[in-house]
């Protein structure tokens, strides 16, 4: 964190060229203030982005980040991909099995570092609006200072950075893979008081090039058959960072629908009827 903080405070022209990346490159600063009609709120929030792997990138200065974020990627990878096997197992699934169907070897993971300085305007400040990550898992450390909140039931609930916590997220590979049974987790940070927040995420997505869809025997077992469609998790990663923010409706565009009356004007929730189904949002 400290080591970001650095380069939050680098000379603009230092990072120009991070700044002026696009949302496929390999590095991404952005730092601003921008209004968020989904939260009807400003959002201030400096970042940076970095891919981590299956190719590790970093922005050169200041010189100390590199070796920092390589060893950061390797340790929350392991720890992820550990994770992913104990979820896995929870679903009575071969581990083995999904992590080649998915290609885990070559994940997909990425480094962010968030800064939310205080903001002294009028308005309702927030630093990243409703949103939940595409990966499968997200790891998140703060650095003390409140701000995370994370939707339950309906209800906003402040995710308290314990001293030394991490938080796990999960992402909508995992519901996509998982048929629904656990759910990528809407999420927000806000800024609340006077003291800047900092938070750092390792997330870890399928390899790029995978088509991620529901274990078919999660699918068999579920009432209503298929939840989604499969996709390449590229295309999805593009279409997710092609859409404005909105808590999850990037999932829409592999969701099935359901309830589709067939030609004898009956409702058929089986798996075939439900797949030609599919709806998309673009
Ligand atoms: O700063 C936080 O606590 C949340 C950051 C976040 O959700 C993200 O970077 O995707
Ligand atoms: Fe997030």
């Amino acid at each position: 964190m400290e080591a970001c903080k650095e380069l939050y405070s680098l000379p603009r022209e230092e990072m120009a060229e991070y700044i002026a990346a696009g949302p496929k490159d390999p590095i991404r600063i952005g730092t601003g203030l921008f209004y968020s009609d989904v939260d009807d709120a400003v959002c201030r929030r400096d970042y940076v982005k970095m891919i981590a792997h299956p190719e590790f990138y970093c922005p050169a200065k200041p010189t100390n980040l590199r070796e920092i974020t390589m060893e950061y990627s390797i340790r929350t990878r392991e720890l992820l991909l550990e994770l992913m096997q104990a979820i896995f197992k929870s679903l009575e699934l071969d581990g083995g099995r999904i992590s080649e169907a998915l290609n885990l070897e070559s994940c997909f993971q990425i480094l962010v570092g968030n800064n939310y300085p205080p903001y002294a305007g009028s308005d309702w400040v927030m630093g990243i609006s409703a949103h939940s990550d595409h990966g499968l898992l997200t790891l998140l450390f703060q650095n003390g200072v409140d701000g995370l909140e994370v939707k339950r039931n309906g209800q906003w609930l402040l995710a308290k950075p314990l001293p030394g916590s991490l938080f796990i997220i999960t992402g909508d590979q995992l519901e996509i893979v998982s048929n629904g049974r656990y759910k990528a987790v809407v999420h927000r940070a806000l800024v609340l008081g006077e003291q800047t927040r900092m938070s750092f995420v390792s997330m870890i997505g399928p390899c790029l090039d995978a088509i991620v869809e529901p274990v078919p025997e999660l699918a068999r077992s579920a009432p209503q058959g298929m939840e989604f469609r499969g996709i390449k998790y590229r295309d999805y990663m593009e279409h997710q960072q092609s859409s404005r923010i909105n808590k999850k409706a990037a999932l829409d565009i592999v969701r099935v629908q359901h309830n589709i009356l067939t030609s004898q004007g009956a409702p058929n929730n089986s798996t075939e009827a439900a797949s030609a189904g599919y709806s998309h949002t673009n």
